[in-house]
């Protein structure tokens, strides 16, 4: 494994530990991107995925929130995209300019398998990933700790299905209610795909990993519970076991995002997870109630279209938040509900991020 400069602010890998700390950690999903003017002007005319391929220019990318919002930031999150897992499993995906991702030829029917890579090389295949990971971490050098993650199973489903992002999620529906074995036979191979990666990623120089559930709000309870839920416990399980195997001795914090799965928390809590984050669906107060006592750290949730208001409200909300969520100094970690917006205004990110430094050490 690489040899990396010792951390300069462990805060956040503290908090997700559940140990006291002086103030709530902040990092914010999707802080790197298109939001950013400097984001625009590094990536210039790249497909997307290329940008991610190049290890010095999606190192950059990853680093510039933590130069912008210098001392404000408590983590880098590697820029690259959960859907980086089916391109190693055989799809081909575009990035469309003001779409989105949209997969050229997406599962419709079973016999659509026989193109499927089953047991893809993640090593070999995701090779640029871990490379840029070694290369962001060096040059982080222990400015903050470095992010790694991966898009968990469900999700990776409703995009190999669909084809894109979905309103109606038609195509998964029709895989998950007809062919029932055939999509636990792929949300299978995708959990085992994606606990490689993330072990590959902390070989790599990965200090904190989380699984994005973005699309669980999707799933009933029940379904939840029989397409979603069994396969993160899996990769919670199977994960430190594969970092032992892999010479890994430190414990790495692993994070759930289930995004809109309110009714799961409790199982949440119970599924081998260290920090489970939360949308802003939740009334903090209530997620302390549910967690109650339980060795977990809350990740969240201020609803990022609260970056649409003025400086007065945002200190407000964060406020609300962090009171609500205990006032910070344990288990828990300062993040938005979901991702930034290409329209938000840094500026309001920056009061954002000041105000919640304001809840420390008092
Ligand atoms: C963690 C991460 C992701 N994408 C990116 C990052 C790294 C950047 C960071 O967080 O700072 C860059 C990342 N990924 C993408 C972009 C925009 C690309 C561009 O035009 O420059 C960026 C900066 C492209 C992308 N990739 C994806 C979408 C959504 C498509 C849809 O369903 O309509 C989009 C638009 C899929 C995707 N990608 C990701 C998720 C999970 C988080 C979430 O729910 O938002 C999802 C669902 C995760």
């Amino acid at each position: 494994m690489p040899e990396f400069a010792p951390l300069k602010n462990d805060l956040i890998l503290r908090a997700a530990r559940g140990e006291k700390v002086e103030r709530p950690p902040i990092w914010i999903m999707r802080q790197a991107g298109r939001y950013l003017p400097e984001y625009h002007e590094a990536k210039g005319n790249r497909d997307f995925f290329e940008t991610c391929r190049d290890a010095e220019i999606a190192s950059e990318i990853t680093i510039q929130p933590v130069n912008h919002f210098d001392g404000l930031i408590d983590a880098a999150i590697i820029f690259s995209d959960i859907l980086v897992i089916p391109q190693a499993m055989g799809f081909e995906i575009e990035m469309l300019e003001g779409k989105g991702p949209v997969f050229v030829a997406p599962l419709r029917s079973p016999d659509d398998l026989a193109r499927v890579n089953f047991q893809p090389d993640v090593l070999k295949s995701l090779d640029w990933a871990f490379k840029s990971i070694t290369l962001t971490r060096t040059k982080l050098n222990g400015r903050v700790p470095l992010l790694g993650f991966v898009g968990a199973p469900w999700t990776l489903l409703v995009y190999m299905t669909e084809g894109q992002g979905s309103k109606m999620f038609r195509f998964v529906k029709e895989w998950i209610y007809k062919y029932t074995e055939e999509s636990h036979k792929l949300l299978q191979a995708i959990t085992d795909a994606c606990v490689e990666f993330l072990a590959q990623q902390v070989v790599a120089g990965a200090q904190m990993l989380q699984v994005f559930e973005s699309w669980a709000g999707e799933l009933g309870p029940r379904e939840f519970d029989e397409f979603s839920l069994p396969y993160l416990r899996q990769i919670a399980e199977k994960l430190p076991k594969r970092l032992v195997e892999l010479g890994v001795t430190e414990k790495i914090p692993l994070t759930v995002f289930a995004k809109g799965a309110w009714y799961a928390l409790d199982d949440l809590c119970e599924s081998g997870y260290d920090t489970v984050s939360l949308d802003w669906l939740y009334k903090p107060e209530d997620a302390v109630k549910v967690v109650n006592n339980r060795r977990i750290t809350l990740q969240g949730n201020l609803d990022p279209g609260i970056m649409y208001g003025s400086d007065e409200v945002i200190s407000q909300k964060v406020e609300e938040m962090i009171k609500g969520f205990g006032g910070g100094k344990q288990n828990y970690i300062i993040n938005f509900g979901h991702g930034t917006h290409p329209f938000m205004k840094p500026e309001k990110i920056e009061h954002f991020l000041k105000e919640c430094h304001k809840y420390g050490s008092q």
